[in-house]
């Protein structure tokens, strides 16, 4: 439905966007997700109209949008820096863009949507107020309201929800899936919070340095990481990984031998690899799989859960546990650790030019 093919775009020497390829299907919720100065908010103003690619194209619904003026695209798009009528009232600013002579609605009908959006977004009560003396996140609530008030063929949300605080951005990520869901209007949404595209994205984007890396549904991105960067970008804490090389009994195993672990990996004997998995795919004592052993470093409450350090010879794994069971636990006491075979991730070691891609094992 939106279709960008080899996009570039530079500004002076600086490369925004470098052959980028995204493919956003009808109806979807589709986060992309990228660090700062990735190339996000260059992405979604290509889409709208607002910058022109040097190179590649945006098509729409089949369409070429080559020359069509942003207005004429039919996306509606919310920026983190919000452009509100400072003196209006939160209503009237909602209602603007249902009198523009293209989404111009019966008054009545403009009321009964207005109401509704309102209401979605928690701001029925700010309605006759000056959108200047409301709150940053109230202000936010407006101007994701004036996207989401018309009709639009396309939703482009640029981190609506960055002024909120922890508790309210929670709410808003669940009503936005409900609007979502319930509109069924595509949208393309940009965030640089793992969590938030992981809670919201039918599927999500991956962006680094101006390019996709890895396009996937959550599970996709979750279990088969396209490199160690998007590993360690998904899921707090980190993965753990381990360096250590491919021995040549297809087993993984570190510098000091403290951990070896069965691969079954194609990679040759001596490859420098990463070994990954995650802290709450680790269980302490002996569970099914295959055995680790070390001794505890150090524990940190994180709620009703645990974090626990483990040395094991030179390096060391975080796991999460719940509290009840590691109370006992103490720096130095010696801990048994499993891990299943199908929770270990296999990555080439990283390199400065590049993070390791992962490698396919059994
Ligand atoms: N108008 C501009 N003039 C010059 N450089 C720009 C301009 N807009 C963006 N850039 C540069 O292009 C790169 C991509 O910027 P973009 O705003 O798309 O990143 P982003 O992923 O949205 O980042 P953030 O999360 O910080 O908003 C950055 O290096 C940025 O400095």
């Amino acid at each position: 439905m939106i279709r960008l093919s080899g996009i570039r775009k530079t500004y002076g020497k600086v490369t925004a966007l470098d052959g980028l390829e995204l493919d956003v299907r009808e109806g979807e919720f589709f986060c992309l997700l990228g660090p700062s100065g990735a190339g996000k908010t260059t992405t979604l103003k290509t889409v709208a109209g607002l910058e022109n690619p040097d190179a590649g194209t945006v098509t729409l619904d089949g369409r070429d949008m080559r020359g069509v003026e942003p207005y004429d695209r039919g996306v509606a798009m919310c920026f983190e820096s919000y452009a509100l009528y400072p003196h209006k009232s939160a209503y009237d600013n909602l209602a603007s863009p249902l009198r523009s002579p293209r989404h111009r609605l019966p008054a009545d009908r403009a009321r009964q949507r207005i109401g509704e959006i309102a209401e979605l977004l928690g701001i029925s009560a700010l309605l006759d107020r000056p959108v200047g003396r409301l709150s940053n996140g109230q202000r936010q609530r407006v101007a994701l309201g004036r996207v989401l008030v018309r009709p639009a063929r396309a939703f482009l949300l640029d981190e609506p929800l960055s002024h909120l605080d922890a508790k309210l951005r929670q709410q808003m990520r669940a009503e936005l899936k409900a609007i979502g869901a319930v509109q069924r209007t595509t949208t393309l949404y940009v965030t640089h919070d793992s969590v938030e595209a992981l809670a919201l994205g039918d599927r999500i984007g991956v962006i680094r340095d101006g390019r996709i890396v890895q396009t996937g549904t959550r599970e996709e991105i979750w279990y088969r990481p396209y490199d160690t960067e998007v590993a360690r970008a998904f899921g707090r804490p980190r993965i753990n990984l381990l360096p250590g090389t491919v021995t040549p009994d297809s087993g993984f195993r570190t510098a000091d031998g403290k951990v070896e672990l069965p691969i079954l990996s194609a990679a040759a004997p001596g490859t420098d690899v990463l070994i990954g998995v995650r802290p709450r795919d680790l269980t302490l004592g002996e569970g099914p799989g295959h055995r680790l052993t070390g001794t505890v470093y150090v524990t940190e409450v994180l709620g009703r859960s645990v974090e626990v350090t483990v040395r094991l010879g030179e390096q060391h794994v975080s796991l999460v546990a719940p509290r009840g069971e590691v109370t006992a636990l103490r720096p130095d006491d010696p801990v048994r650790l499993s891990v299943r075979p199908e929770n270990l991730l296999l990555f080439e070691a990283d390199r400065p030019e590049r993070p390791g891609r992962r490698i396919d094992h059994e």
